[in-house]
Formats: C-alpha cells, structure tokens, sequence
C-alpha cells in the first residue's frame, strides 16, 4: 500500500534581527506515493522552507508532519530514509566519477551491489558511455542526470526537487524534466518539485501556489502538454 505525508496546520516563521518573518500559516497538505506535486511562488514565499519541511528534515514553528506507511503512523526517521533529493547546483562530488557518486548512496547502506545498480541507473538517464567521468568533464545535464540517477539508485518513495532545472538551457531542462517525471512514476514514488518555471509546473498532478502566506491548490490534469 502507497505511503502518505500529511502536513497538519503547518505554520513556519523566523527571527531575522529582532525582526518575526511569517513565511506561511495554518497549511495543510497531504503528498501522496506515486503522485506528482509541483510547489509555485514569488521568491522568498517559502517554496524550499516547505519543501524540506515535506521531508522531514526542518521542523515547522508550529503544526506538525505525520507520515503514514499502511494506514500506520510511522517514524519521521523512516521518511527520512525513502527520500532522494535532487537540487538546482547538482551537489555531485567532484573528486568521484559520475559511477561512485550515484553508488555512493548505495554504499552508505551497506548494499554490496552498489556499483553495479548504479550502472544500471546511470544507463536509464542515458549516461552510460560517461560513467567514468568527473563532473566537472560533463555538462550541466549531464551532471543533473547523475544526481537523479543518484537520487533514485535506492528507490525512494519520495524525491523532493528543489528548481531541478533552473540551472540548465531549455532542451536539457526539457530532458531532465522527462526522466524525473518519468522515473518518478515507474518507480511509484511521489515527485515534489519547486519550481519557478510554469511548464515544469504544470507537468505534475497537483500545484500548490505559495503566496502571501497562503497555500492555493489547483489541479491539472494537462501535464504532459507543456514541456520546460
Ligand atoms: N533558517 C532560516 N533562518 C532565517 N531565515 C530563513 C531561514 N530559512 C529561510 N529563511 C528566509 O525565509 C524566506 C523564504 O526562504 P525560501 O528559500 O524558503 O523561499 P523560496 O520561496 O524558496 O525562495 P526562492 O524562490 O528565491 O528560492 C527567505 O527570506 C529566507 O531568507
């Protein structure tokens, strides 16, 4: 059965020179396993506030994160550990190849495969002749492509993507775009994104808009219409 995170009157705000900054209140929201979210918003709303928020790894001033495995409560430990993440600069390591920096992750667990499933996940994002490179000898796609390779190599039930493509030109955005949403779906984990870029939006399930400490929800099922 598909997990779920399920965010509960949420509310985040910080100090800032004496100063209380209110970035959002009261929001409730629930990320499915399996589904597509895009988070939209002015700079400064608290797009990647409430994205990490979403994983677990910042706690709201007020309010509170619940995840559920089975219809059970479960710890936010457990979330922590079936989440990849994938970020605007990339974060690849620059002294390991494109290979042992997506088996890395694998090799943190313990998992004695862990090369050759990261060969196999460098061969799905079309990187298999490039897999002895260093990143500073590939471009910014290619580079993305490792990091969402390496944020999959250990089949998360949720990937937080934080302007995945706001790096990148507009044919490499279109094809990092493809393969996050496409892996996403066929590995059923739930995509979360932030983005500023509408077409990346519109592709997933679900947008939520943050503005003006407000949390508006639309649907769109035309997600695979616009491409970024
Ligand atoms: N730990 C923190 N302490 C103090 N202020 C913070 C902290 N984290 C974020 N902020 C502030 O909260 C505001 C929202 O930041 P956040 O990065 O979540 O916005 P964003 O919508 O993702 O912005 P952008 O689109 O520009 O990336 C910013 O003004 C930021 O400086």
């Amino acid at each position: 059965m598909n997990s779920q995170i399920q965010l509960i009157n949420v509310s985040q705000q910080f100090s800032d020179q004496g100063a209380t900054v209110h970035l959002f209140s009261n929001l409730n929201l629930v990320i499915q396993q399996g589904r597509s979210y895009a988070i939209t918003g002015p700079s400064g709303s608290g797009k990647s506030s409430l994205l990490m928020i979403m994983a677990g790894l910042e706690q709201p001033h007020a309010g509170r994160l619940s995840y559920f495995t089975s219809n059970t409560i479960a710890p936010l430990d457990s979330l922590r550990r079936s989440t990849g993440f994938v970020f605007q600069q990339f974060h690849l390591l620059p002294e390991l190849s494109a290979l042992h920096n997506v088996a890395l992750p694998l090799k943190l667990r313990g998992d004695k495969y862990a090369e050759e499933k990261a060969e196999v996940w460098l061969a799905k994002v079309g990187l298999a002749n490039r897999m002895n490179h260093k990143p500073t000898t590939l471009s910014g796609g290619e580079q993305q492509r490792v990091a969402l390779a390496r944020a999959l190599v250990f089949e998360p039930k949720y990937i937080f993507a934080d302007e995945p493509t706001g790096n990148l030109d507009a044919n490499s955005a279109h094809d990092v775009a493809d393969l996050l949403f496409s892996c996403c779906e066929e590995q059923n984990a739930a995509l979360v994104v932030v983005t500023h870029c509408q077409k990346l939006a519109r592709r997933a399930q679900r947008v939520f808009n943050l503005e003006f400490g407000h949390c508006g929800v639309q649907r769109d099922d035309a997600r695979r219409g616009a491409l970024c």
